[in-house]
Parts: structure tokens; sequence; C-alpha cells
């Protein structure tokens, strides 16, 4: 058996594994490439990149934490295919994650409860602790620690593709970390990504990048790239800027500086909604695209004791979706700030 099918136990590359094992632990196997590069199989849907020479910065990538956001897995899968077959070295150390592997495999956005809701300790209470997705978020929390620890710096792109079009098709979520602002270098890496959008979150959450940010002192994005689409039925073409980039990065190459013409636009939440419960009433219609905007004076949701309207000027609506759990977010308001 050659090494790269040890480390992928006979399959043929990271992503077959991880559907293959998704189910149970893979046993750490460590793999040399011609360089002396490492890749150590930590365990399924994990591994570590650890390059010959790099910086003391330290990346985390992520996706797959929703198990039907295809398009990302298939990227990440990709550049991994081409440092194995020697198209380029590894100059960055990083831990890649496909966060979510059984529910990968039914080709759902969770299978008992979303771990994007799961991260810093969500996993350890009622009704969570116990469950697949619970477990699974424990694991990856506590691998990222350790990978984490001792590190320079630690940034962590978790990758998502979303449920609606969108006005703005490609866009990034930066957690909150009271007192923070987002690094120049950090904006230059979403344009040559090809994401041009980035929204300021209001407060912090339990997401994997809120968790990464706030408990690891990481600079964190949640970064959505396009729509859902199964495993096959992406148009990888659209996908050109975050592979270029990352596969930049993980050469460990400087990030160049953008087109000057390119610019981001950055939003800010404006407002939160969240299921109250039994008499609450959302009134954007379920195939809404993300960022369309709602004049002043419209009322978005209304339950018992509340009626929301729309401010002084427009709000564009995020990732809207009714069904989810009483207390969690049923989507976001969000505002264009004035740079
Ligand atoms: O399209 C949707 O409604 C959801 C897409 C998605 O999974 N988005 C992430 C955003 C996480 C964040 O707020 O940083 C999520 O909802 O988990
Ligand atoms: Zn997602």
């Amino acid at each position: 058996m050659s090494a790269r099918d040890a480390l992928f136990d006979g399959e043929p590359d990271w992503l077959a594994h991880t559907l293959a094992f998704h189910d149970r632990p893979a046993s750490p196997v460590s793999l040399t490439l011609a360089d002396g590069a490492r890749i150590e199989r930590l365990d399924t849907g994990i591994l570590e990149l650890i390059p010959v020479n790099s910086d003391g910065e330290r990346l985390i990538v992520s996706a797959g934490v929703h198990g039907n956001e295809t398009a990302p897995i298939e990227v990440v899968n990709g550049l991994l295919n081409e440092l194995l077959d020697g198209e380029w070295m590894l100059g960055k150390r990083t831990l890649l994650i496909l966060g979510n592997p059984a529910s990968m495999v039914k080709g759902d956005r969770f299978v008992e409860f979303n771990m994007n809701r799961l991260f810093s300790g969500a996993h350890a209470k009622t009704p969570y602790v116990g469950t697949p997705e619970a477990d699974r978020a424990a694991r990856l929390e506590a691998v990222c620690h350790e990978f984490a620890d001792n590190a320079g710096s630690l940034v962590h792109y978790d990758l998502h593709t979303a449920i609606r079009p969108s006005h703005r098709e490609k866009f990034a979520l930066y957690p909150f970390v009271e007192g923070r602002a987002v690094p120049q270098r950090q904006c230059d890496f979403l344009l040559e990504a090809d994401v041009p959008t980035l929204l300021l979150q209001h407060k912090s959450g339990t997401t994997f990048s809120s968790f990464s940010s706030s408990h690891l002192g990481a600079e964190s994005f949640t970064i959505e790239l396009g729509k859902v689409r199964p495993f096959g039925q992406n148009d990888l073409s659209r996908f050109t800027g975050i592979e270029t980039a990352l596969r930049r990065l993980f050469k460990g190459e400087p990030t160049p500086k953008p087109d000057r013409t390119k610019e981001l636009a950055v939003f800010e939440v404006v407002h939160e909604i969240l299921n109250t419960g039994d008499s609450f009433q959302f009134h954007v219609p379920d195939d809404v695209a993300n960022f369309t905007a709602y004049e002043p004076g419209t009322v978005i949701w209304e339950d018992d004791e509340t009626i929301y309207r729309v401010g002084d000027s427009p709000e564009a609506i995020i990732f809207p979706n009714r069904n989810v759990p009483v207390g969690q977010r049923v989507g976001l308001l969000v505002r264009e700030k004035q740079q």
C-alpha cells in the first residue's frame, strides 16, 4: 500500500475517505511529502499540514460544518489533491477540517442539530449534549485548541454556501469581539478571494468562527461563497477566487495588494430576528434572496408583544429561515456602513 493509500485507507482522496468514515473515528496516520512536509491525519475529516519552513502564523480552513454546503468541500479537497500530486509546496502550518461528515453523507444541513450553533461550549448544554453534532463540535474545539496552542497568530476561514440566492453572491461575516477592527490584510484576502462584501457581527455567538475568534484569539471569518448544491452539481468555475487565494496562502506566499478599483462593501447588523415562540410571525417570504432591502416602516416580524418595523432607512435581510427552534436566529437585518 502506498503512503497516500495509507492516509486514505485505500479511498481515492480525503473527501471519499471522510464520507466512508463518517460514522467512526479514523486512527492517526502520517504521510511525508517529497520535500519533507508532513500530513497528519488526526481523525475523520481532520488533517494537519506541517511544512518544512513556515512563518509563525497558523491557519484553520474548515468546510462542511453544514453537510449540504458542498462546493467549499470540493474546493478544499481539490487543493489537497494538488499538494499530494506535488503541484506546489506547502509553506503554512494548516489545519484542514471537514466539519460534519455524517450530514455530508445525508446531504443535509445537519443530522439532529445545527452544528454551527453548538460551539463556545453550547455542545455541553441540554438538549444537545451527547448528540452526534454536539460530540463533533466538542472534538473540533479540542483539536483547534491544541492546534492554536503557542501559535504566534491564528487565522480561521469557515467556508459555507447559502440556502437562498443572494443579491451579493459572496460575502463574509466577521465575528464580534469587543474593541477589535478588521486588519487590512484580511480585507485584502477577501478581495483576492472575490468576496467583496463584509458583514460585521454585533455580538458573539456559538458559531465555529465566533468560537475561534473569542476563545482562540483568531482572525476568523465565516465566508459565504454561493448557493447550496449537492456534490458533483457545483460549477467550480464560480469558486476560483477562493481557490486561488487559499492556494497562495497554503504556499506561504504574501497577500497581494488588491486592485485599486476593488473596494470592500461593509455592512453592520441593525437587528437580529429570533424565533420568540408560539405567537411569532415572520413576514419575509420563504424564497427571498439575501440582501433584499425593505423600506422604512415595513413590518418584518411580530408576536403578541412586539411589532418590528424597518427604521428610518432601508434594512436588508440575510439568512431568512423561519424553520429554526425557539430562541434561534430567523434572520439578520443589515445596513451598509457609510465609510
Ligand atoms: O443560507 C442560510 O440561511 C445559512 C447559511 C449559513 O450556514 N450561514 C452561517 C452563518 C454563520 C455566521 O453567522 O457566522 C450559519 O447560519 O451558520
Ligand atoms: Zn452554512
